[in-house]
């Protein structure tokens, strides 16, 4: 038997599944009923135990095809009941066996609903997942005594940079924790992507020429890497510039605003977005526990684009003169609904037409001479 252990003191007993190691992280709630396999393997969770709210997971197994990230970075597994018979002619291996390949503990038997109902009303917590023959004083002593990490992007960036080549624009991706999602978008539209590490410098990224500069998802708090907020700031206004969610908090830090961490965050796929420009609502996957401050953006160059319809908080900007937007959310889905995945088109045809600006000018500069 297991025990999940929170801060607070409150204890779940359940089942253990997956690796048998002990595990410290933040425990966060996702509310999707399908795409557990993304989910777990979302470099974004670094660091965090995920509970899922729905109540049967891995019914549909684990697949070759629906990873992204080969491996993931997640520190727990939390449901209330895990299917040890997959069906789907998809299905590789259960998540029992997942689990234990990639030496991520699970506990199941776990009301993850009353969890979720604790975690919402006290904000996200530490957490224990250990052996239930462990005194709780002691537990609590050790979970008191365990910092959390504050490393995650480095943890799970890539240490070199690489290249998927292609004959179409070219496109340098920052990857900060990047979800496969993000590369399959743009191999989709046939771009040339250069992935290079988080903490690479402007002046490298502007010497390989990129059309455009793409800031992926990442793991933990934005102001832990300061870094890239240094190299954004000069990015911008020097190319058309992407972000999503761990990108997306960048961009804002890099522009003057602020950003601060949610009491529970937004982690699902069915988050309602208003968009401001058009009117228009979309239904967003989400994955994400900080958020920039609406009223900080006022002091920046940064427009507030898109807005949640749960809690009103920012949910897109876009820069008032430079080619810059980026989203909270991930319109590369994987796991969720599609409706955003528009953005990587309209990132291309941004860099398309400053290209012709480009050219437009230096034709102009040309016939002046
Ligand atoms: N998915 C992400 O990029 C998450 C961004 C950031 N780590 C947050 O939790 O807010």
């Amino acid at each position: 038997m297991k025990q999940l252990v929170l801060e607070d003191g409150t204890v779940f007993v359940g089942e253990g599944f997956g690796s048998d190691c002990q595990t410290i992280g933040e425990v966060v709630f996702n509310t999707g009923m399908t795409g557990y396999q993304e989910v777990i393997s979302d470099p974004s969770y670094c660091g965090q135990m995920i509970t899922f709210t729905y109540p049967l997971v891995g019914n549909y197994g684990v697949n070759r095809d629906d990873f992204e990230t080969v491996n993931p970075a997640a520190l727990g597994v939390i449901v209330k009941e895990h299917c040890t018979f997959p069906s789907n002619f998809r299905n590789e291996e259960t998540i029992d066996e997942f689990l234990q390949a990639k030496n991520i503990p699970g506990i199941s038997g776990v009301d993850t609903r009353k969890l979720t109902k604790i975690i919402r009303k006290h904000g996200t917590m530490k957490a224990m997942i250990t052996s239930a023959d462990r005194s709780i004083s002691d537990v609590l002593r050790e979970l008191e005594s365990t910092p959390l990490a504050r490393d995650q992007v480095q943890q799970v960036s890539t240490v070199k940079p690489y290249v998927v080549p292609g004959r179409g624009e070219r496109i340098v991706l920052m990857d900060f924790g990047m979800k496969h999602g993000i590369l399959r978008e743009f191999t989709k539209r046939h771009c040339h992507v250069t992935v290079v590490p988080y903490h690479t410098t402007a002046e490298e990224i502007l010497r390989l020429k990129p059309d455009g500069v793409m800031l992926s998802n990442g793991p933990g708090d934005p102001k832990d890497v300061p870094e890239a907020i240094a190299t954004i700031r000069k990015l911008i206004g020097q190319v058309p510039v992407f972000g999503i969610c761990l990108g997306h908090q960048l961009i804002a830090l890099a522009s003057g605003a602020d950003t601060s961490k949610m009491k529970f965050g937004h982690r699902g796929i069915n988050q309602p977005v208003k968009d401001l420009e058009t009117g228009r609502t979309y239904i967003t996957s989400q994955n994400h526990g900080y958020a920039v401050n609406t009223h900080s953006l006022e002091q920046t160059d940064l427009r507030l684009t898109q807005v949640s319809l749960n809690d009103d908080s920012v949910e897109g900007v876009r820069h008032a003169q430079f080619p810059l937007f980026s989203v909270q959310y991930h319109p590369e889905s994987s796991p969720g609904p599609e409706d955003t995945s528009h953005l990587f088109d309209e990132f291309i045809t941004m860099i398309n037409t400053e290209q012709k600006k480009t050219k437009e000018d230096s034709k102009c500069l040309s016939v002046q001479i």
